[in-house]
């Protein structure tokens, strides 16, 4: 994975298995196997957990939002579900396979981790560092063909091809953060894990970059740059509410056509705009997942935020728009 080296506080899982072993992709469970299955996760970084027994299912070819309060244990899961975060107890299952027994280059190759706050790499140009993406892709003989394609490829995607030269660290908040994503992209992986991609954009760029990601289809799927990432992805929307339209799986083998996609995100109406599943997460437990109309409740959001909250529905899309209500100044 290309980025490891900028997630410096968090302990990482070793190559060798753990007894939690399953030898291949399964179907011990009803329905599609799930990019990621979690059975009665523990995870945490002292003595105390924070996420105890943790059931989890991550439907593949999907974009899967997690939401809840400061704290509650949302960037925790992502770091197990990326490799960087050794599990207490409890197994993880990518595709079918215990993440334990992936080896940490072949989960590169498939799994992209952005954490939520990255280390600034000093002196290097936005170019250097979104090619630190094609690593896992690398031969031990030099880089792979597509290398410079999957860069300008990244690069467009994200607006950033304009900084290309500049250095990263002299760069804004906003424009780094497109970056980091930039750098996501190039690694071309069929799972996106974004923990909060969005905190340092302007409303327009976390629109286009949220669109972007849920519609990216698989590297290699037909319409796809050779990149593995495609200029005009971002094109195809379906705006209904927890859609799952037909173009999401391929007729012959339901085999999932576009990427899995797990963010984490603060504000409840881009995450009810942009997920097909939604989960909301409260002292390291679920508290409700499924489509954005059936998560977003005010009961809900009251026991996960403690916030009184109007919910309407958007007029245009039919998503859930949340209206908070102050929780200093209570009317009821
Ligand atoms: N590296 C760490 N070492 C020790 N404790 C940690 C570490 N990272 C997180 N924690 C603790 O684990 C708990 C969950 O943190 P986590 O970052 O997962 O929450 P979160 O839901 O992502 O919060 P936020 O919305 O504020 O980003 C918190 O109590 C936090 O203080």
């Amino acid at each position: 994975m290309a980025l490891p080296a900028t997630e410096p506080d968090t302990a990482r899982p070793r190559d060798t298995a753990t007894s939690h072993e399953t030898p291949g992709p399964t179907s011990r469970e009803d329905g599609p196997t799930p990019a990621f299955r979690v059975r009665g996760l523990t995870l945490g970084y002292g003595a105390e957990p924070v996420v105890r027994d943790l059931d989890l299912d991550i439907p593949a070819g999907r974009t899967t939002v997690l939401i809840g309060a400061n704290g509650c244990g949302k960037s925790t899961i992502l770091r197990a579900l990326g490799r960087q975060l050794r599990p207490v107890s409890g197994t993880i299952e990518v595709a079918g396979r215990d993440l334990a027994r992936v080896k940490a280059r072949e989960h590169a190759r498939s799994v992209a981790f952005l954490p939520q706050s990255p280390l600034v790499p000093e002196g290097l140009t936005v170019a250097e560092l979104v090619a630190r993406g094609r690593h896992p892709h690398r031969r031990w003989w030099g880089g792979g063909d597509d290398d410079e394609a999957v860069v300008a490829d990244a690069l467009a995607m994200t607006d950033t091809a304009g900084l290309a030269h500049r250095r990263v660290d002299e760069l804004s908040g906003g424009q780094r953060q497109r970056v980091w994503v930039a750098l996501v992209l190039a690694q071309a992986t069929d799972t996106l894990l974004l923990d909060e991609p969005c905190s340092f954009l302007d409303l327009a760029h976390q629109l286009d970059i949220l669109d972007l990601v849920h519609d990216l289809p698989m590297p290699g799927a037909p319409g796809e740059a050779a990149s593995g990432t495609s200029a005009d992805s971002g094109a195809a929307g379906d705006d209904s509410p927890g859609s799952g339209s037909a173009g999401d799986c391929s007729a012959d083998d339901q085999a999932p056509v576009r990427r899995t996609v797990v963010a984490v995100l603060h504000e409840l109406s881009l995450a009810a705009r942009v997920a097909d599943h939604l989960v909301a997460v409260a002292d390291g437990g679920v508290v409700a997942a499924g489509p954005p109309d059936e998560v977003i409740t005010r009961e809900t959001l009251r026991r996960v935020f403690d916030l009184d909250a109007d919910i309407i529905a958007d007029p245009l899309t039919g998503h859930p728009v949340v209206l908070p209500r102050s929780r200093r100044k209570r009317t009821a």
